[in-house]
């Protein structure tokens, strides 16, 4: 599905968190997030995950606009990720991974062999299936963020939006994550911090003060220059011996 933000603006206190943002992605397309702390990036999900409803402009589903959209068919179409992770007391991780589901439940459609099917496969996917029965209050950090993964993908969306979702992890998880994310396919974007990892994605937008100052390829739009004034960083660029890619060594913070 095609997402996208025509003219976002979103004000808190008279302070413009989000200025004349527009972006358009792709069915099918990673689309990076990047920018310095406080850029908007967090600001602009929520906003395209329909939790907060700008001042000025809209966002589109499929070129329709979302604030036509039921509640019900946002929540069948978009999953969101948060940094956030808000807790749920007392409730085990599977519990927790079938809520993904709740949007298509209903009076005429219970709770079914294929939803338990779907919640065991979440499950799998970001290997958490061995504490399905785990107390979320007992999990940790990095346990919790891929429980909030698979409850996203038991959601079986068709955009996900995903906060920084590789913060908590170890690399080996943030690995599995990020290649699981990129066979995906589904709309797909993605806040990161980690700038090589990003690299990987489709295209990149950069925040900065709450715009959108630049979206392109990741070599593109990861230049030097950009990395100086945006990021405050002096960056050399190698080739990895073994793929020729492109790898970012940040030097000084400037
Ligand atoms: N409710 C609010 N009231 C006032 N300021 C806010 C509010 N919510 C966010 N902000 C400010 O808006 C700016 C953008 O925040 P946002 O969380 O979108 O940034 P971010 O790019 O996701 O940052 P980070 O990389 O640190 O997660 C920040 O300066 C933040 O302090």
């Amino acid at each position: 599905m095609r997402l996208a933000a025509e003219r976002i603006d979103w004000r808190v206190h008279g302070h413009r968190l989000l200025d004349d943002v527009s972006l358009a992605v792709a069915p099918g397309e990673t689309f990076g997030l990047v920018g310095p702390n406080g850029s908007g990036k967090t600001t602009l999900l929520r906003v395209l995950a329909g939790l907060r409803k700008p001042r000025t402009g809209r966002v589109l589903v499929n070129d329709a606009s979302m604030y036509a959209m039921r509640q019900r068919d946002i929540a069948r179409t978009i999953a969101f990720v948060e940094q956030q992770a808000e807790t749920l007391d007392r409730i085990v991780v599977r519990e927790a991974v079938a809520l993904g589901r709740t949007p298509f439940l209903s009076a005429l459609q219970p709770w079914s062999e294929q939803d338990d099917a779907i919640v065991d496969q979440a499950l799998d996917n970001v290997g958490m299936a061995h504490l399905a029965d785990r107390l979320w209050h007992t999990l940790s950090g990095g346990e919790r963020q891929r429980v909030h993964i698979a409850r996203a993908l038991a959601q079986q969306p068709r955009i996900l939006l995903l906060d920084e979702p590789t913060n908590h992890l170890d690399i080996r998880h943030q690995l599995s994550i990020l290649s699981l994310v990129r066979q995906l396919s589904v709309t797909v974007v993605i806040a990161l911090h980690d700038l090589n990892q990003a690299m990987e994605c489709d295209r990149i937008g950069v925040m900065d003060g709450g715009r959108l100052v630049d979206v392109g390829s990741p070599s593109q739009v990861l230049t030097a220059e950009r990395l100086h004034h945006t990021f405050g960083v002096h960056v050399d660029f190698l080739e990895d011996p073994h793929d020729q890619r492109r790898i970012m060594r940040f030097r000084n913070a400037l």
